[in-house]
């Protein structure tokens, strides 16, 4: 079966810098969400850019579907926007507080030249927005009438109302209160186990979220790969040394 999404020896280093990611492969099967876990500066949200296309690796391959990927070409990019969205950490600063709600989600939609007509439009906007558990009302409003949460909402909304096959969440839930993050993570995994299954990529510092979410999971260290595997088996028994550091490093409260 071919791969949903596959990285071969990526490479990638910022100007004048040493490598910020060196060798890193792995392969994401449909339905199978990723972790990324990593120390800051581990090169977790390079990997993600790069992932994205926003960034172009120094060496190495991306393959979407099997096909290589290349972010130099502008239709293959614009495939490339179908094919994943992004969710990002912050739901301040992330939408613009200027536009409605349903413009916000619709971006995607017209910029992609996917829907353009009016009630089409609306009608996606208003299954996105139950889709992530907000009231059809929602639309005409702003995002600051939303509390974090919420906006967290609409910007995985804005993400999914594309239908993309990947969805890549950088620190999606580290700027929430612990109840709210809770309830964001369950619906990140119910997107991923719909009808038309969404595969997640997660990067968290947060080992509990991948936990969570994630069936697999990578563990990056100064832009390697130290250990990938399945997530119960990564966490139970650690085989890198940087990898039980970084499981005794998880607070817990005391028996
Ligand atoms: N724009 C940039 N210019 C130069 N160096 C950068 C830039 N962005 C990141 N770096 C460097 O690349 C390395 C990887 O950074 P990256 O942000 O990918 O790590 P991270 O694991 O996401 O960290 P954090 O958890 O703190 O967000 C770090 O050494 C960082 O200092």
């Amino acid at each position: 079966m071919t791969a949903l999404f596959e990285a071969r020896e990526l490479g990638f280093a910022y100007r004048g810098r040493p490598d910020a990611l060196a060798d890193v492969s792995f392969t994401l099967e449909t339905g199978e969400n990723l972790g990324i876990v990593g120390e800051s500066g581990a090169g977790k949200s390079t990997l993600l850019r790069l992932m994205l296309g926003l960034t172009r690796p120094s060496s190495g391959t991306l393959l979407t579907d099997g096909s290589a990927f290349d972010s130099r070409s502008r239709s293959a990019l614009r495939a490339h926007r179908r094919f994943a969205q992004a969710v990002f950490q912050d739901p301040y600063s992330s939408l613009d507080p200027r536009q409605s709600v349903e413009r916000i989600i619709a971006e995607p939609l017209r910029s992609l030249g996917i829907e353009r007509a009016r009630a089409a439009v609306h009608q996606r906007v208003s299954a996105a927005l139950e889709s992530v558990g907000l009231p059809a009302d929602a639309a005409g409003r702003y995002p600051h009438e939303f509390s974090g949460g919420q906006r967290q909402r609409i910007a995985i909304a804005r993400a999914i109302v594309p239908n993309p096959r990947l969805l890549l969440a950088d620190e999606p839930v580290s700027a929430l209160d612990v109840s709210t993050r809770v309830r964001i993570i369950e619906l990140l995994a119910e997107l991923g186990s719909g009808e038309s299954p969404l595969t997640v990529v997660v990067v968290s510092h947060d080992l509990g979220v991948v936990a969570a979410l994630c069936q697999r999971m990578l563990v990056l260290e100064n832009g390697r790969v130290v250990e990938q595997g399945r997530t119960d088996a990564v966490l139970s028994a650690p085989q890198h040394p940087y990898t039980r550091r970084l499981l005794a490093s998880v607070p817990r409260l005391p028996a």
